[in-house]
């Protein structure tokens, strides 16, 4: 049994459906340590044998079978591994991968063994300083003579190292000189133990060789052997050969992504631009809304919502807001007081409540007059003072304590003193309002306190004096003590929305029993306005993102396009479909990546001159980037930079290799 046996190889192309057979029946068998040539008139099919010994034509009858083992021309794995494995090719016109340097061309072909990094480069110096090109490395193939070219394709095809080396018309486009020393290496090769086989036009080249056969009417019609095949030694550790893994496409990508720098770097700042306008706007969605959180959160706590007594049937507040309702239980006050308040009976329902901490209980009264040295002035609410009033509305002084009050800035301090409204602190005041009795009957009551500050609270104009001093107030006058408000504490934030819910859920009698805000429901619809007015801007932007995917496309086609050539070399090394698509998907990833970069640093670069610009005016930073934008913008970068490439690199990978290496 022979090294490697072709038995019957039978090979038509047709054109529509007329039949032109170039292989009729070819039978032939070879060994290691041969140097075989082919010999036969042009058109004759010597490539063609070629192509199928290589594993790179699927499309013929009869059978290949190495070291006893018949290649299954169906299976593509295995004649990918075959490719990678077994077969070197050596061309004519040398098919060296223009972009790479003489090393990374001689590299290439070692992503696909199981040699580390370091052991892969020496193997490659190694290789190129037997071919003589040790100082040729670092250039690019278009600065090498066709002899030069032609020995870096020796020292690619040898790489892997390989058993059989095919060599198409290696001195083809070689002067004699450069012919006698690339006959030489093959000769060496062979005498290596490798079965190479070469075809040629030249006897002289054939001559060279330890056989030759001679092809004609697509039949072997010579087989004559000039001496011996060299003696095969024992080999040592064979290199092993595995699939190309996703590091090497990303790198090999890389190194292509390099190469046209320029070209790409237009397409980054096309998607770039898309992604930073996108992130640009999501980061002003958010830090306005984060102002208008502080603006709202500066005026009253937002973890602290109030709570008043439901007065409605449930009929009549059916799709009205609890601030709605809360005008009802404001107006039932004065005509039927006692129908407004609450028992702390009643208001232990709302301690159940999930997340609830605490219940602060207070009074609430309209119609108000504050008079200070014969000033009488209107305001509008008297009410207790609860933790929900953020210290920062006390403009001067400080907060109530029992017997001490609050008096509004713009309603009552400004009015006693527009200039000198912060010296009302300190003074006694006179506060007039009506309370009721247990039966709803009126009792007006006066009172003087100290005032301890003067508040500017923009949800309304009031006076406030501590529950304790309300409450002692109402006792002595003899009115009715229970409660007509109450302002309640939520742990956390998040959970506020929830708890009013739960709140304003809460049934006494068949009837809604309490009615709920927080500023937390203001902030809420002002929010959503906000966030929809960003989206739709950023959805906006978002669709030069469709332009970007369309760029990335035609440029990948116009690769696929410029880089057939390669194409074919790369699956006649041995890579596979798959390889060929993550060359492709890998490169314009990295145009993607490249662009989120560019976007992140454009938006923060832009955001932090507009903050800049913008503290001055607001004290607030307007734009705030946040990590979930800047993973989403990433993301999306990821998923149109690949969703892009697909169908080139599809395309890419469908060529036929055969096609492919012919491609000018
Ligand atoms: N893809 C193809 N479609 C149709 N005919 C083809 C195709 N490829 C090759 N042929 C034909 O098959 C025949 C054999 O071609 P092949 O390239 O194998 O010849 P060759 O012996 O290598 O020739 P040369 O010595 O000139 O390189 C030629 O007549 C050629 O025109």
């Amino acid at each position: 049994m022979a090294y490697l046996e072709l038995r019957d190889i039978k090979k038509s192309y047709f054109l529509g459906q007329e039949e032109f057979p170039v292989l009729k029946g070819i039978d032939l068998d070879f060994e290691l340590g041969e140097f075989v040539s082919v010999l036969g008139e042009s058109g004759g099919g010597k490539s063609t044998l070629m192509n199928i010994i290589g594993g790179l034509d699927r499309n013929f009858e009869g059978s290949v079978t190495i070291s006893g083992e018949k290649l299954n021309h169906r299976k593509e794995k295995m004649l990918d591994a075959y490719r990678r494995g077994t077969i070197g090719y050596i061309y004519q016109s040398y098919n060296l991968i223009s972009h790479l340097t003489v090393l990374d061309n001689v590299l290439i072909s070692l992503d696909m063994t199981t040699l580390s990094h370091s052991e892969r480069e020496a193997r490659a110096k190694e290789l190129l300083e037997r071919v003589g090109l040790g100082d040729q490395m670092k250039k690019h193939p278009n600065q090498l003579s066709g002899g030069q070219k032609q020995r870096v394709a020796i020292a690619r095809a040898l790489a892997p190292d390989p058993e059989v080396i095919i060599a198409d018309e290696p001195t083809g486009a070689l002067d004699s000189q450069n012919t006698v020393e690339v006959l030489e290496l093959l000769q060496e090769i062979a005498e290596d133990g490798k079965l190479v086989i070469a075809v040629t036009h030249s006897q002289d080249v054939a001559n060279h060789g330890t056989r030759i056969v001679h092809l004609a009417d697509g039949k072997v019609d010579g087989n004559s052997r000039i001496h011996d095949a060299y003696p095969v030694g024992q080999r040592t550790e064979k290199i092993q050969s595995k699939a190309m893994p996703l590091s090497a496409s990303f790198q090999n990508a890389w190194k292509h992504f390099s190469h046209n720098f320029w070209r790409n770097s237009l397409i980054m700042i096309g998607t770039a631009i898309g992604l930073f306008a996108v992130l640009l706007f999501s980061g002003i969605g958010n830090g306005v809304n984060a102002y208008i959180q502080k603006q709202v959160g500066d005026l009253a706590n937002p973890n602290y919502p109030t709570i008043m007594k439901n007065v409605v049937s449930n009929k009549e507040a059916k799709g009205k807001e609890s601030s709605e309702l809360m005008q009802s239980t404001m107006q039932t006050m004065m005509t039927d007081y006692k129908k407004a308040t609450m028992s702390q009976d009643y208001l232990n329902q709302i301690k159940d409540v999930k997340h609830v901490k605490k219940v602060t209980p207070g009074y609430m009264f309209t119609n108000v007059t504050v008079s200070y040295q014969g000033n009488d002035i209107q305001t509008p609410q008297y009410q207790s003072w609860t933790p929900a009033y953020s210290d920062s509305i006390i403009k001067a002084g400080h907060a109530p304590k029992d017997g001490e009050i609050v008096v509004d800035k713009k309603t009552f301090a400004q009015k006693v003193s527009a200039d000198n409204w912060k010296s009302i602190v300190g003074k006694d005041v006179d506060l007039t309002f009506v309370a009721y009795d247990e039966n709803n009957v009126p009792k007006p009551i006066t009172k003087t306190f100290k005032v301890a500050g003067v508040a500017e609270s923009q949800t309304g104009a009031m006076a406030a004096t501590t529950e304790a001093t309300m409450h002692q107030v109402l006792e002595e006058a003899g009115a009715n003590t229970d409660y007509t408000y109450a302002s309640v504490e939520i742990a956390d934030t998040k959970n506020v929305k929830a708890a009013v819910k739960d709140i304003n859920a809460i049934q006494a009698d068949g009837q809604k029993a309490f009615l709920a805000i927080s500023v937390g429901s203001i902030l809420d619809t002002i929010n959503t306005i906000v966030s929809l007015a960003t989206n739709v801007l950023a959805a906006i932007s978002g669709i030069s993102l469709i332009v970007s995917a369309l760029m990335i496309i035609v440029t990948m086609y116009m690769s696929v396009s410029e880089r057939t050539k390669e194409i074919g070399i790369l699956r006649a090394l041995g890579e596979s479909k798959r390889d060929i698509r993550r060359l492709f998907t890998s490169e314009s990833i990295i145009i993607g990546l490249l662009s989120a970069a560019l976007a992140l640093v454009m938006a923060y670069g832009l955001g932090f001159l507009l903050n800049t610009a913008l503290y001055k005016i607001a004290k607030f930073n307007m734009i705030q980037v946040s990590v979930s934008n800047v993973i989403f913008t990433i993301i999306v970068a990821l998923v149109i930079s690949f969703l892009a490439a697909l169908m080139p690199a599809r395309r890419a990978s469908r060529l036929n290799p055969i096609d492919a290496l012919a491609a000018d």
